[in-house]
């Protein structure tokens, strides 16, 4: 039997986590490698954590290995291989976007700092909970013997969900499609960018007003949609979103295709360096490599910058109040 991997789960009795844990242990993140899983949640959640591990035992899933539940980080992410960041504050009624950060703040940081004193030296990090890449970014900082590239946070699912508007307005299915992007926070001023896509491997041309018109805003507002929609966020798709980061990550992108991660900007398309942003991707070898040299139109070039401000802007936030080393 191969080696399991050790996964630590945050925000396990959450939604998006009664998804995801299951998705997990039937195999379908990491290739049919056996898993441990180590779920972490808040004192008050701990026994809906417990409740969800007894359900995970009941499926009697053959690659799971065994599951560990703490209400302590440095436990938690002892061993990680991978480690999902899903448990954050949500914002509640009356609560600035300053709170809101700082919340986070108060629970990536010391997750950072638990991931590098406990976590194995090939930890990858994917950062779920919102504000998502500004959270990836204050975990990154809190551990600073970690290479900065392991940690990630999600626009795959922004990207899954352009994908699926293109399929449907070109009427195909999603599988035909490759070379969808989106750039820049996991936010209202995200770009999704279908400039580059192909179908079947040819290059599929859309016209610029639909794209800014109807294109961009449905995926930039299809979170939004969701909760209007359904009462709640988005969560077993946002699940199935970071089972392909991470499945991608370790087992690499398919030929020829790439995908869209929030990761640390080494400067690339005017992205100040540092700043965890959404780029296209490809993954071989269990590393990231930012696609280099795509053309781009103004107004993609325009909303990368503008999305990078806000990035500024968060961290900049965050930074005033002290939460940054
Ligand atoms: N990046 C993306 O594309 C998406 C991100 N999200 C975000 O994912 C996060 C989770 O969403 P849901 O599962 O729906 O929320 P939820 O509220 O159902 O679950 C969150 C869980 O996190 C736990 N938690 C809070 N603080 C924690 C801490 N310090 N350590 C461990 N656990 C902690 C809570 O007890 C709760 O069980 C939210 O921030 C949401 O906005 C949701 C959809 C898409
Ligand atoms: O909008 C939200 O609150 C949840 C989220 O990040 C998404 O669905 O993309």
């Amino acid at each position: 039997m191969r080696t399991p991997i050790t996964v630590t789960v945050t925000g396990a009795a959450g939604q998006i986590g009664y998804a995801l844990l299951f998705r997990i242990a039937a195999g379908d993140m990491l290739g049919g490698s056996p898993v441990r899983l180590r779920l972490l949640e808040i004192p008050q959640a701990v026994a809906a954590a417990e409740g969800t591990a007894m359900e995970l035992a009941d499926a009697a899933f053959p690659l799971l290995d065994s599951v560990d539940v703490f209400d302590d980080a440095d436990a938690a992410f002892e061993g990680a291989n991978v480690a999902l960041l899903v448990g954050a504050r949500p914002r509640t009624a009356g609560m600035e976007r300053g709170d809101l950060l700082a919340a986070n703040a108060g629970i990536f940081g010391p997750q950072g700092r638990a991931i590098g004193d406990h976590a194995a030296d090939d930890i990858r990090v994917l950062a779920v909970g919102n504000p998502a890449n500004t959270n990836a970014l204050i975990a990154q900082a809190h551990a600073p013997d970690v290479p900065a590239e392991r940690f990630t946070a999600m626009t795959r699912l922004d990207h899954n969900r352009g994908l699926a508007q293109l399929a449907a307005k070109l009427g195909v299915g999603v599988g035909r499609l490759t070379r969808m992007t989106v750039w820049g926070n996991h936010s209202s001023t995200q770009v999704p960018d279908p400039s580059h896509l192909l179908l079947d491997g040819e290059p599929v041309g859309f016209a610029p007003e639909w794209v800014a018109d109807e294109f961009v805003p449905t995926v930039a507002n299809r979170g939004a949609a969701i909760i209007a929609a359904r009462g709640a966020s988005s969560a077993a798709s946002a699940a199935s979103a970071a089972i392909d980061h991470v499945r991608d990550w370790v087992l690499g992108t398919r030929e020829g295709d790439w995908v869209s991660v929030a990761l640390p900007s080494t400067g690339l398309y005017g992205v100040p360096a540092g700043l965890v942003s959404s780029f296209p991707a490809t993954s071989a070898g269990g590393e990231w490599q930012v696609v280099e040299g795509l053309e781009l139109s103004d107004a993609v070039r325009a909303g990368i910058a503008a999305s990078a401000a806000e990035l500024v802007a968060e961290r900049d936030a965050v930074r005033a109040l002290g939460l940054l080393p």
